[in-house]
């Protein structure tokens, strides 16, 4: 058995999206604000520094700034997991010990990207992210964008160590999924990656989800796993082809996080523009944009969570 506190990881939450004021410098103010904004909700936890925080985009010091921020905010009221891969070994070791320091609750890493790796190298790159903290871990797998290609074996020899408590599966497949869970044991978090496979990947063995779209609508990914909790298929179903849609719509605007952003904003939650290379939501497609936005709302209020 874990020696930690698993439960604390379940459900939903919600990977932050990247805070910048208008110069597009990283805002502790904007990520306090955001972070509030979650927290009022009632979303049990906050994936910082992710794909969607931008994480591979910022510096060091503009990573460690964030999670600064998001800790001084809501460090005692959620559970904070922060990402913490970069290229390198030796930033990803650094950005580890910060989180410690700062008292996140877990760090996490997907393998180093750019370089094509042997599973020996990035065993050893998230090694020593896990021996430079007492924190737990969690595995990120997202292959379509690292390209590494994560084995049951090596999931299987990282798990058996007491600080690797999860890994959070982008890859879309949901056999693959159960393939994890099972290898990992029953005291082994996965985290559903495919906000679009929600329900399917919490039905088939994920204890919760990490994912890129719940920041516009963490109620309605808090609906769908209240339905399941509850045993009602239908509804849960309902909801969750309800969040496709709209996340089929956000899919279609040039970059998904500043399509995101630009919603939030929309409600008075301003987080500053996607850095580049990704897009902002061209003057064009404000209208589209704003129509999204309604039927999001409503559909949250009728969601009432
Ligand atoms: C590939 C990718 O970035 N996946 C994210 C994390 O798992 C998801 O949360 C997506 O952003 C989401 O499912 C929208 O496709
Ligand atoms: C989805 C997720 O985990 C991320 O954006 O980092």
């Amino acid at each position: 058995m874990k020696t930690y506190d698993l439960d604390r990881f379940k459900g939903i939450t919600v990977a932050m999206y990247s805070c910048y004021d208008e110069k597009g410098e990283v805002s502790k103010e904007a990520a306090k604000k955001l972070a509030r904004h979650y927290a009022n909700i009632g979303v049990n936890g906050l994936y910082v520094g992710g794909s969607s925080g931008e994480g591979m985009l910022q510096n060091v010091e503009e990573r460690k700034q964030t999670l600064e921020a998001v800790m001084e905010e809501v460090g005692q009221e959620m559970t904070i997991i922060a990402h913490v891969g970069a290229p390198s070994t030796r930033d990803s070791v650094e950005l580890s010990k910060h989180a410690e320091q700062v008292g996140a609750h877990a760090i996490s890493a997907v393998p180093s990207i750019y370089y094509r790796l042997s599973p020996q190298s990035v065993e050893h790159h998230w090694q020593q992210m896990i021996d430079s903290t007492s924190l737990p871990f969690i595995i990120y797998h997202i292959p379509q964008t690292t390209g590494f290609q994560l084995s049951k074996a090596l999931l299987t020899k990282m798990a058996a160590q007491d600080k690797v408590i999860g890994v959070k599966i982008s890859a879309e497949s949901t056999f693959e999924l159960q393939q994890f869970k099972a290898a990992g044991g029953d005291d082994f978090l996965v985290f559903n990656g495919p906000d679009e496979q929600y329900l399917a990947g919490r039905s088939i063995g994920a204890d919760g989800g990490i994912g890129g779209t719940y920041g516009v609508m963490p109620e309605l990914f808090m609906k769908i796993e209240q339905c399941y909790v509850e045993g009602k298929a239908e509804e849960a179903r309902k909801w969750q082809f309800i969040v496709n849609d709209l996340i089929a719509e956000l899919l279609s605007f040039p970059s998904l996080y500043g399509a995101c952003k630009e919603i939030l904003k929309l409600r008075g939650l301003n987080t500053g523009e996607a850095r580049l290379p990704f897009l902002p939501v061209p003057e064009s497609e404000m209208g589209r944009l704003e129509a999204i936005n309604e039927k999001m709302m409503a559909y949250i209020n009728q969601a009432q969570v």
